[in-house]
């Protein structure tokens, strides 16, 4: 029986501290992992195989069942509600998300506008504060909207806090705290139960060391 697990990686910030998580669980992982431009990954001693995506599409590839597993960012699994497991907080990428705006900021009851990468996460927050807003999507480069005037606020991931600091911006409510999780597809948990199980120990295992 095909014993191979492929694993969807989320390209970016998250990537390194991933590799390093799954090398500290046991897993010999080749030099290509620091420094390549390759999208598909082959580890036969492993029986693994690794794809690297877009953070936001690592659900995506899982649900489709084209991945077993992979590695996601929370903020990513609250704005695509895909249908696999979150079997694990690996603790790893840490930060938070937040609305934000300019200093002073008073609501307001007429067309208030929040700008975010993020606009199910954001519209299912603002109403579950029994707001009405307007959710503009944008890409990246959240905090220029409030400076520009396109939305008075914003829904953002914060971290150091030098992006909203430097842009003259102030945090208005803290959302929730973010970390990746270790996920699954489901059908990919019932027929590679026993692999998964043990690559889901050993990786709680070095969560847990911390
Ligand atoms: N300061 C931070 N800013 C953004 N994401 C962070 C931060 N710290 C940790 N993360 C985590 O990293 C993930 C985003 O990684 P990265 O910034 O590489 O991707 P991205 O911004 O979605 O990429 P791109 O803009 O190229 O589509 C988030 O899903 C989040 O879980
Ligand atoms: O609190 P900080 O440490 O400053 O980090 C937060 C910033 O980092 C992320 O942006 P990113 O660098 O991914 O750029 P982009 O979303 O604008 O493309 C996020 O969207 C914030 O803008």
């Amino acid at each position: 029986m095909n014993n191979q697990l492929t694993i969807a990686m989320p390209k970016g910030r998250i990537f390194e501290e991933a590799v390093n998580l799954l090398r500290r669980a046991g897993y010999n992982l080749p030099d290509e992992f620091d420094d390549s431009r390759k999208l598909i990954i082959e580890v036969p001693e492993e029986e693994l195989r690794f794809i690297l995506a877009k953070p936001m599409d690592v659900p995506t590839y899982v649900e489709h069942g084209v991945a077993d597993v992979g590695v996601a960012g929370k903020d990513v699994m609250l704005e695509e509600e895909r249908d696999v497991y979150e079997v694990l907080d690996l603790k790893i990428s840490e930060c938070y998300m937040a609305v934000a705006g300019l200093p002073g900021y008073q609501k307001k009851d007429i067309n208030p506008k929040v700008a975010s990468k993020y606009p199910n996460l954001a519209a299912h927050y603002f109403k579950k504060q029994g707001e009405q807003v307007e959710i503009i999507k944008l890409n990246g480069s959240i905090e220029l909207a409030p400076l520009i005037g396109l939305a008075d606020r914003i829904v953002d991931i914060v971290s150091s806090g030098q992006t909203l600091k430097e842009n003259g911006l102030v945090e208005l409510e803290t959302i929730e705290p973010i970390t990746s999780r270790f996920i699954v597809n489901p059908v990919s948990y019932r027929m590679k139960a026993e692999r998964i199980d043990k690559m889901v120990e050993r990786l709680f295992d070095v969560v847990e060391e911390e």
